[in-house]
């Protein structure tokens, strides 16, 4: 069986800055799901900027389901199947009430209305939100805004999930809830976080991201950064 996703020797630095990743390599498989921790500005969040092609150019190379993503139409297609959860939710969130948010994914694949009505409804379900979604997004709370923004990437059914921070905001019930969901998901997720609780709860394999590179832990490792 082929990874699903293979970062390999990646190198950047943002401009005039010393360098993030020297040869950094990773790989996951269909169905991992992985928790990479790191000390502030380890560059776990250009790391996932990397993976979604944000960064321009990069020396190295990323491949999904076996194909280097090197042009525009091979970046399209990675970016359907892999949904990226922002660090800060305001990012993915543009849309008059947080429904249209979260229908704007389905609807933008082609999906009908009927299609889309119902996952979009499915997911903020799921997530419990679905009291919020005639709200203005503006008007949700962080956390809120959080599980907001993952219902977007949910009710676009991707592969791949790359999650920076999911638990930042939420409260203990809110982020029982989710981690409960991550767990029984039948999808691959990176995930970056701070909160090992909640990441121990979700990930059954650990990477360090420290010096450029991303080393394995091995075995459920409780680090504390
Ligand atoms: N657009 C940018 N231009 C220049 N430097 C940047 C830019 N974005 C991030 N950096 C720097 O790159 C480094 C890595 O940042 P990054 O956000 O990837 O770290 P992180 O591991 O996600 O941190 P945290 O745990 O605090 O979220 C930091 O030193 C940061 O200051």
């Amino acid at each position: 069986m082929k990874p699903l996703l293979v970062v390999k020797d990646l190198t950047f630095a943002y401009p005039g800055k010393p360098p993030i990743f020297s040869g950094l390599n990773f790989e996951i498989y269909t169905k991992e799901k992985v928790c990479i921790i790191g000390k502030n500005g380890a560059g776990k969040t250009t790391f996932f900027y990397a993976i979604m092609g944000l960064l321009g150019q990069l020396q190295g190379e990323i491949i999904f389901e076996g194909k280097s993503i090197r042009t525009k139409e091979d970046l399209r297609y990675l970016r359907q199947k892999v949904g990226f959860l922002f660090q800060d939710p305001e990012d993915q969130l543009f849309c008059p009430t947080l429904l249209d948010d979260v229908l704007f994914g389905p609807l933008n694949m082609g999906l009908s209305r009927k299609e889309a009505t119902d996952r979009a409804w499915g997911v903020l379900k799921e997530l419990k939100i679905e009291d919020l979604a005639h709200n203005p997004p503006y008007t949700l709370s962080g956390g809120q805004k959080r599980l907001g923004a993952l219902a977007a990437i949910l009710a676009m059914d991707p592969q791949l999930l790359l999650l920076d921070e999911p638990s930042s905001g939420l409260d203990e019930e809110a982020a029982s809830n989710l981690s409960g969901i991550l767990t029984h998901l039948d999808k691959t997720i990176i995930m970056a976080s701070h909160d090992m609780d909640f990441a121990e709860e979700v990930a059954s394999s650990w990477y360090e991201l420290s010096s450029g590179i991303l080393r394995p832990l091995h075995g459920k490792t409780r680090v504390c950064i």
